[in-house]
């Protein structure tokens, strides 16, 4: 079973966008799960700009599927993951300006970088997972580094589907089987859709997660959020 989470980040960034609390983030981590999201996914960024660090503690004693936390293990964030103890933490390499998380880790460079902070939230019982493109030697560099999963970084398939989805799916699926070769779990994530994920989920291997944000949330401006997570679920069976 291919288990869905969904990313509320941008139920934040509307929050955030008028400074009160609608809509509310926390009912609306509630209410994904009621209508069949198998885990939450949230993405603390240094500048906050969606969810903040206090929506992530208010959270946690909410969320009953799944709690994933993403993000760069500055400091900051892996003492708040410390405090909080997820199910699962995802590490990005994301910049603090990055607009948005775009590749995965060198874990051949930042290999004992990894190693250190993997270990820590190994120790404490949370799950890990490492944001990695399909590039083998990333895949295989993942090993070394202790961790549980590794998160496949989505978007150049999302970006090739429409024109060539054999073309784009190849070497997912090549890394995919790689990864379990290896005894990596496997999850998925970024700009995955309704138009893409049905024939991602049948193509990838051994597929434990994909996180969903931006386009599901859109999606439910159209649809409503019951609606679409339903028809995100529909799209993993
Ligand atoms: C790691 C990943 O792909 C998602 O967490 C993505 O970074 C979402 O972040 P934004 O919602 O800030 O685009
Ligand atoms: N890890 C991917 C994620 O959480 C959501 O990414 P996106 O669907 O917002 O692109």
């Amino acid at each position: 079973m291919t288990r869905l989470s969904v990313n509320i980040n941008k139920i934040a960034t509307l929050r955030n966008a008028r400074g009160g609390n609608t809509p509310n983030v926390c009912e609306a981590a509630v209410n994904c799960e009621r209508f069949g999201a198998e885990g939450i996914t949230v993405h603390p960024r240094p500048d906050e700009r969606h969810i903040r660090y206090q929506d992530v503690r208010d959270l946690k004693p909410l969320v009953t599927t799944e709690f994933n936390i993403e993000g760069y293990p500055s400091q900051d964030f892996i003492d708040l993951v410390l405090e909080v103890k997820p199910e699962q933490v995802t590490l990005v390499p994301d910049p603090p300006e990055a607009i948005t998380s775009n590749a995965g880790w060198d874990t051949v460079k930042n290999k004992d970088l990894l190693i250190g902070i993997i270990s820590q939230f190994k120790a404490a019982g949370i799950r890990t997972s490492i944001f990695v493109d399909t590039n083998l030697a990333n895949v295989e560099g993942a090993v070394a580094t202790g961790t549980d999963r590794i998160e496949l970084y989505t978007e150049p398939y999302a970006t090739e589907y429409p024109e060539d989805k054999e073309a784009a799916i190849r070497p997912f699926v090549t890394a995919a089987k790689r990864a379990h070769e290896l005894g990596l779990e496997i999850n998925a994530g970024h700009d995955l859709s309704l138009e893409n994920l049905q024939y991602f989920y049948q193509e990838i291997p051994n597929l434990a997660e994909v996180s969903i944000g931006h386009a599901l949330i859109s999606d439910a401006l159209y649809f409503g959020l019951e609606n679409t997570v339903q028809m995100y679920k529909k799209c993993l069976k």
